[in-house]
């Protein structure tokens, strides 16, 4: 379908306003009317992604919940409502999304997903959006992602803050792009970071995220745009913040071929990261003799940024008492492996779902700032767009090179 011609006078009439829209128009409206997404939770972010994907006209959605609907999801899970309680998330949805749209095409899937589905549920999509809002579904949908080479919108919220990436293992240049291991390499341990349930969540935040999913999901269809790749944009509810910080594939970490593969054990971290790490990239004998005229990291080929001290600048930094607080942002694994002496350990998940300054932060001054870390620079610099969004008034720097780097020296 590409002319107006192959359009019904309902269905011209009902996307009239994308016609009109400067670099929209017939053509990114077909591409949408012709491509399929596959949606994980038809909850609190699936309500508005499920909602807007329809009305924007994607040609068809797959559904997958295992879920029915119960009171407490009515405060943001707009989708459902009081008649709907109790019936399958993804029926309630249905009906919703037939009266909006009747044309699209709706498959429901009653059913979790997991290791044993994922690579069958999402195979028939051009793109998959993640609207689940726990750790393992998440790995999974990522890892079969990853393997299917399948761009994936991935997004979560707790109490008053969301964040939104666009992954994609296989970028269309051949080469790699971040997915949510490259964001969270492993999943926190049970009880470490609290769900929605626990902690709760501002009913209205999922249909600012899930209106970001939906957004980006539309634009990657209707090829418009600028793809949200290798950028993760994060959402402040309670201060009306936007925030972005870059993203990008962790060199060390083995990519993902096979479902339940993704967690390297530990044993091997040191030999995943001689074997994966590009030989251009790999820290030359005089790099890491003389690490104060380091200025790039070598693991990632990035320069140095102004917020960033080589190993030899921190070490100076730490011997005259100018650090305020070293914080190790890696698993609580890799802390325990080797770390910096007295560093306090706050892996970046933690860190991310925290309200609170990390304890020790209120003492970091200019000409003794925090220093965080991670193993190869790339997590921290993460942690670093966090704190310095969040807590602005306490000065923070980034160990360029990370753990590996500085142990190296
Ligand atoms: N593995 C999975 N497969 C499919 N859907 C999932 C999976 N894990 C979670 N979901 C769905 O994702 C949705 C997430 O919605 P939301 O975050 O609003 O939480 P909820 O589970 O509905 O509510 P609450 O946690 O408050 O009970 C839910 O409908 C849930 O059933």
């Amino acid at each position: 379908m590409s002319g107006l011609s192959n359009y019904s006078r309902s269905q011209a009439e009902r996307f009239q306003r994308h016609f009109a829209l400067a670099g929209f128009g017939i053509g990114a409206q077909s591409k949408l009317l012709g491509s399929r997404a596959v949606v994980i939770g038809a909850g609190g972010l699936g309500a508005p992604i499920l909602t807007y994907l329809t009305a924007a006209g994607v040609g068809a959605i797959d559904i997958i919940d295992h879920d029915v609907v119960d009171r407490t999801n009515l405060h943001r899970q707009v989708i459902h409502s009081e008649e709907t309680i109790g019936q399958p998330k993804t029926s309630s949805a249905a009906a919703v999304m037939r009266g909006l749209h009747p044309e699209v095409e709706i498959t429901e899937h009653q059913e979790a997903i997991d290791e044993t589905n994922a690579l069958r549920l999402i195979e028939p999509a051009d793109i998959v959006v993640d609207g689940s809002d726990n750790f393992a579904a998440r790995y999974v949908v990522s890892d079969a992602c990853e393997i299917a080479g399948k761009p994936l919108v991935s997004g979560s919220i707790l109490r008053y803050s969301g964040q939104v990436s666009l992954f994609w293992s296989r970028l269309p240049s051949g080469e790699r792009g971040p997915t949510y291991r490259d964001l969270y390499p492993e999943a926190p341990d049970p009880g470490e970071v609290p769900t929605c349930a626990e902690a709760g969540v501002l009913g209205v935040l999922p249909g600012v995220v899930g209106s970001l999913m939906a957004t980006e999901a539309i634009k990657f269809l209707a090829g418009i745009g600028e793809p949200l790749i290798g950028r993760v944009i994060t959402y402040d509810a309670l201060n009306s913040h936007f925030g972005e910080f870059r993203l990008r594939p962790d060199p060390a970490r083995e990519p993902v071929t096979r479902m339940g593969s993704g967690e390297a054990p530990e044993a091997r971290a040191a030999e995943l990261l001689d074997a994966a790490l590009p030989a251009d990239t790999t820290p030359s004998a005089a790099d890491t003799e003389n690490s104060a005229d380091i200025d790039f990291n070598p693991f990632t080929g990035e320069p140095k940024q102004a917020d960033d001290l080589t190993p030899g600048e921190f070490r100076r930094a730490a011997a005259d008492g100018k650090v305020g607080l070293i914080l190790d942002v890696r698993e609580p694994h890799e802390h325990q492996a080797g770390s910096i002496e007295s560093a306090v350990n706050l892996p970046l998940m933690q860190l991310w779902h925290s309200e609170d300054p990390p304890a020790g932060m209120e003492g970091a001054t200019e000409e003794a700032p925090v220093v965080v870390y991670c193993e190869h620079g790339i997590r921290s610099r993460q942690a670093l767009a966090v704190l310095k969004q969040r807590f602005p008034q306490h000065p923070v720097k980034n160990l360029l090179g990370g753990y590996a780097l500085w142990q190296q020296q």
